[in-house]
C-alpha cells in the first residue's frame, strides 16, 4: 500500500478535527500550546486526523498526537484573494513540518502574480513529487479542475467564502459534495460549516470520503455565540 492509500484508509469514514486559532481570536497564542491540546482532546475522542494552520501549531500537534495532519498556512498577499497556502514559500514551510497532507486554495480566482492554479500545482509537484495535496475549492468547476491537475483530495472548504458562493446557506454544501462525488474519482473531503453531528452524517450520505469539522469543536467563541443568539 502506498503512502497516499494508507492515509486515505486512515481518514476514511471518520472525523478530522480542524484545530486553528488565528491572531485576533481568543485562543490564539503566539508561542502555541493551545491547539495541541485541542488536538489531544480530538484524538482521545476518536478523531482520525487533524487539520492545522501555521508551523508552530503543526509542529506541536505532531509532537502530541500520532494522527495524520492536513497542514495549511494562511497568509494574505496584497491584490490576491487566495490566502490558504498561496505561494511556494508556504508550501516549503509546510513540507518542512512533515505534515502528511498539504491543503491549498485551488479556486479559479485570479492570482496576483498572473499565474494559474494549474501552473502552481504543477510547480509544486515538480519540486515535491511525493507530496499529497488537498485542494480547497468552492465550486463544482473548481473540483473538476482540481482532479484534472492531479490533486489527491478535493475539499469543499471554500464554499460560501468566495464572491460567487457567498450567498450559499451558512451550512455544509451537500449539493456540491453530491455532485462532485458523482463526477470525479478523487476522494471528497467535506469541510466547512458543519455545525452539528447530523450534518457530518449527511455529508457522508452525500458521498464524502472524509469529513473535517472545525469551529463547532475548537472555536468556543463561535459555539457560545450560537447559544447566545438562540435565546435572544
Ligand atoms: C474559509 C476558511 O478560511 N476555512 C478555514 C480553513 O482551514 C478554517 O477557518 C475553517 O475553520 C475550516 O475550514 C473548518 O471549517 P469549519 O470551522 O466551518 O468547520
Amino acid at each position: 500500500m502506498d503512502k497516499k492509500e494508507k492515509i486515505l484508509n486512515q481518514i476514511k469514514g471518520g472525523i478530522i478535527v480542524s484545530c486553528q486559532a488565528l491572531p485576533g481570536e481568543p485562543l490564539y497564542v503566539e508561542e502555541g500550546g493551545i491547539m495541541k491540546l485541542m488536538a489531544l482532546a480530538a484524538k482521545e475522542a476518536g478523531a482520525v486526523g487533524i487539520r492545522a494552520q501555521g508551523v508552530t501549531d503543526i509542529v506541536q500537534i505532531k509532537e502530541t498526537v500520532d494522527l495524520p495532519v492536513i497542514g495549511i498556512i494562511k497568509q494574505s498577499y496584497e491584490g490576491m484573494s487566495q490566502f490558504i497556502t498561496a505561494t511556494m514559500k508556504e508550501v516549503d514551510a509546510l513540507v518542512e513540518t512533515g505534515c502528511e497532507i498539504i491543503a491549498l486554495d485551488c479556486t479559479l480566482r485570479p492570482r496576483f502574480d498572473r499565474t494559474t492554479i494549474n501552473d502552481f500545482v504543477a510547480e509544486i509537484k515538480a519540486k515535491y513529487p511525493d507530496i499529497i495535496l488537498m485542494a480547497d475549492i468552492a465550486t463544482f468547476e473548481e473540483g473538476v479542475n482540481a482532479e484534472k491537475i492531479g490533486v489527491d483530495f478535493v475539499g469543499t472548504t471554500l464554499s460560501g467564502y468566495t464572491e460567487n458562493t457567498k450567498d450559499r446557506p451558512n451550512e455544509v454544501d451537500l449539493d456540491l459534495i453530491k455532485k462532485l462525488s458523482e463526477t470525479i474519482s478523487v476522494p471528497i473531503i467535506a469541510e466547512g460549516r458543519i455545525h452539528y453531528p447530523n450534518q457530518a452524517k449527511l455529508a457522508y450520505d452525500a458521498g464524502a470520503s472524509s469529513v473535517v469539522v472545525g469551529g463547532a469543536i475548537t472555536r468556543p467563541k463561535e459555539i457560545a455565540a450560537r447559544f447566545i443568539d438562540a435565546v435572544k
